[in-house]
């Protein structure tokens, strides 16, 4: 399979070196106080070849961008309530990629996709917790199948070591990559290494 891969919710230097090195696309750096693996300091090391993500719930555009040059993030992901011009905002005069979270339960939940159009780069579809993010559940993948929208995505939401096989049956012709979080944790914020590269290895055989 063909899918890029983002790991979320990474905090520590070492385990971003070592999960850097298995070839993922993406790490994910969690900048929402209320999660378990809000990033309270610098890790001592930084991905440097794998794009570097940070994950916002409607923070001002400010704190964005503060953590965006500390970080030297390359996308941002947005994962409130966040409107179409803001998403285009940051993408148009900031020069930061930006994936827009969605979470899914209803049909209408993938509808409200459409105002998003041409404002982000990727979507990434989940699901709805009043955590909004990083719970390991799961949703229901048959909903994507009314997604006709040419916005290319991420599915996310819960995929764990045993999801390979669900992944490689699921197609959908805007599906880009995968989301890896807390289903590969050993405690929140970091990563069993031996866990994701085991996924991986099914998953591309
Ligand atoms: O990871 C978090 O704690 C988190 C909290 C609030 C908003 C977003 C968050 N993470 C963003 C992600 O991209 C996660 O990987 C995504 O929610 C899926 O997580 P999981 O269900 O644990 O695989």
């Amino acid at each position: 399979m063909n899918l890029l891969v983002k790991v979320c919710g990474m905090t520590d230097g070492e385990n971003i070196r070592r999960v850097e090195e298995l070839g993922v696309d993406f790490i994910g750096f969690v900048f929402y106080p209320r999660s378990p693996r809000f990033v309270y300091q610098m890790p001592d090391y930084l991905p440097r070849r794998a794009r570097r993500i940070g994950v916002f719930v409607n923070e001002t555009k400010e704190t964005v961008l503060t953590y965006a040059d500390r970080f030297e993030l390359d996308y941002v992901q947005l994962h409130g309530k966040e409107s179409p011009l803001y998403c285009q905002s940051l993408r148009k005069s900031h020069g930061l990629k930006v994936i827009k979270a969605f979470h899914l339960a209803t049909p209408r939940n993938v509808a409200a996709t459409e105002a998003y159009h041409g404002t982000c780069d990727y979507f990434l579809f989940e699901s709805k917790t009043p955590q909004l993010g990083g719970t390991g559940r799961q949703f229901d993948w048959s909903l994507l199948h009314r997604y006709a929208g040419r916005t290319p995505f991420f599915l996310s939401g819960g995929l764990n070591a045993g999801s390979a096989n669900a992944i490689r049956q699921f197609h959908h012709p805007q599906l880009a990559g995968i989301d890896l979080n807390s289903r590969f944790e050993t405690t929140p914020g970091l990563k069993d290494v031996e866990r994701l590269r085991g996924f991986l290895q099914e998953l591309t055989q």
